[in-house]
């Protein structure tokens, strides 16, 4: 055993085992040591009773110690020691549980890597590899592939899982791990995410030829491990763990929502993606504002062009109404049968600000054309362009436009006839009463 091992069987050891058994165990590990060589089961209870723990170590069986929850081998060389290292393979691993099975057929539809997550057996995946396990013994990637290729012949469920020396960081994980050192929370989670990106490119073939991939399970596995399994009814947990993992799947990889839209006939919410293209197999998309389903989109559509057909059809004026716009604060021009409003121009005019005011409540086409604008100030007349002018409306020229007058409505005239009749039937009245009362007042006085 090397002086790591060492390290951590003591440590284990320190930890589940009463001060009084260790002190035992101690005894029996050196008696272990010794029990390599003892192969005869006879040796071996020779060897209990010689130290007295026949009683004690009643769990002590072929040299495993099964106190605690670790059930670590410590005289096992530990490229032996596969039970720590689990195999998915590609199989599809039916579950018992009927309802995690349908519902796992309902993640079907949203993502292809469903496929892979619906058809894991969740007892399975409590089972999935602790990476801390790799900060409590030294090894390296060598040593695990070696030991894959000497189980593939024997075509064993196991495996081994390494999915942060998958990459490039292959050898500063593993010197790492060499020296013992801590890996950070953070790691784990980045490493566990990643994982189905990196793992693709690093699969082995068994002898009989049966592909089998070297991934982990899924993103949630870590995080899994924090939440704490209470008793045997895990049912709480699995929906918990089912409910993450398609929240993370909707936030990662919105395309697959996307997917589900066309199965359902494009009635769900649209996801405008926008592919980002990184040279990569690997696509991303991102997932911006939901956008309305296609349906909506030709209406929208068509209110698009009844705008376009709207802002091209330019406002007819009539003569009535533009003569009205005629002061400095408010002064729109006739020109060609176009109509200009020009008040905010009125001050930048190189000819004055007082030919285009006295220019208004007529057909300034002449007086324009008198001028003899140059071509630049015919595309300047473009910016202040509001609509074209009915020329019916227009007075013929040499008729001066008068303006229709402003006579009150109807209505307004009865009601101020009546008030006037009222006024001079009560005025009188009015002056007669005015009258005796200041009569009434001299008297008294
Ligand atoms: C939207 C309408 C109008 C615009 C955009 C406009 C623009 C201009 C511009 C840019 C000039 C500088 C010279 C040139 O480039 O031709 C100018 C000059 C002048 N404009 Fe107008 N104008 C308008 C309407 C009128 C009207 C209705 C009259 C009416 C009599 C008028 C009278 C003059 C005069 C007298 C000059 C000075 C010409 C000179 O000094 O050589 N403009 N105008």
């Amino acid at each position: 055993m090397s002086s790591v091992e060492n390290r951590y069987w003591g440590w284990i050891r320190d930890m589940f085992v009463p001060i009084p058994i260790r002190d035992i165990l101690n005894g029996s590990a050196r008696n272990a040591k010794k029990a390599e060589s003892i192969t005869s089961e006879a040796d071996k209870q020779a060897l209990l009773k010689q130290v007295a723990l026949v009683d004690v170590l009643d769990g002590w069986k072929d040299g495993i110690l099964t106190i605690g929850t670790l059930g670590l081998d410590p005289l096992k060389p530990f490229n032996q020691q596969n039970e720590y290292f689990v195999l998915e393979s590609e199989e599809v691993v039916e579950d018992d549980d009927d309802e995690y099975n349908h519902e796992a057929d309902e993640q079907e539809q949203y993502s292809v890597y469903s496929d892979e997550d619906s058809n894991i057996n969740e007892d399975e995946e409590e089972e999935e590899e602790n990476p801390l396990i790799y900060t409590r013994f030294e090894h390296n990637f060598e040593e695990l592939a070696s030991t894959f290729d000497a189980n593939a012949g024997k075509s064993k469920e196991i495996m081994i899982i390494d999915p942060m020396e998958t990459n490039s960081n292959v050898h500063e994980n593993s010197e790492r791990k060499r020296k013992g050192e801590r890996i950070t929370l953070a790691e784990l989670f980045l490493a566990d995410s990643d994982m189905k990106k990196k793992t693709e490119s690093f699969e082995l073939k068994s002898d009989s030829g049966k592909k089998q991939a070297v991934r982990a399970k899924n993103g949630l596995f870590f995080a899994k491990k924090l939440i704490p399994h209470v008793g045997e009814d895990s049912r709480p947990i699995k929906k918990f763990h089912q409910l993450m993992r398609r929240m993370l799947k909707r936030k990662i990889h919105p395309e697959l929502e996307e997917k589900d839209q066309k199965i359902d006939n494009q009635n769900k919410t649209a996801i405008m993606e926008v592919g980002i293209s990184n040279g990569n197999e690997t696509g991303e998309s991102i997932s911006l504002l939901p956008t309305p389903p296609r349906n909506h989109q030709h209406i929208d559509f068509f209110f698009t062009l009844v705008l376009q057909q709207m802002a091209s059809k330019p406002k007819i004026y009539q003569f009535d109404e533009v003569v009205k716009h005629k002061d400095r604060c408010d002064c729109w021009l006739i020109i060609h049968g176009k109509v200009y409003d020009v008040t905010h121009f009125l001050d930048e005019h190189p000819g004055g600000e007082e030919v285009l005011v006295a220019a208004t409540e007529k057909d300034a086409t002449d007086d324009f054309d008198d001028v003899g604008h140059s071509s630049s100030a015919k595309e300047l007349m473009n910016r202040y362009y509001i609509g074209d002018i009915d020329v019916k409306s227009v007075p013929p020229p040499g008729k001066k436009y008068t303006p229709p007058p402003i006579n009150p409505p109807k209505a307004i005239n009865k009601y101020y006839a009546i008030l006037a009749k009222l006024l001079q039937l009560l005025l009188p009245l009015l002056i007669l009463g005015g009258a005796f009362a200041v009569r009434s007042a001299i008297k008294k006085d």
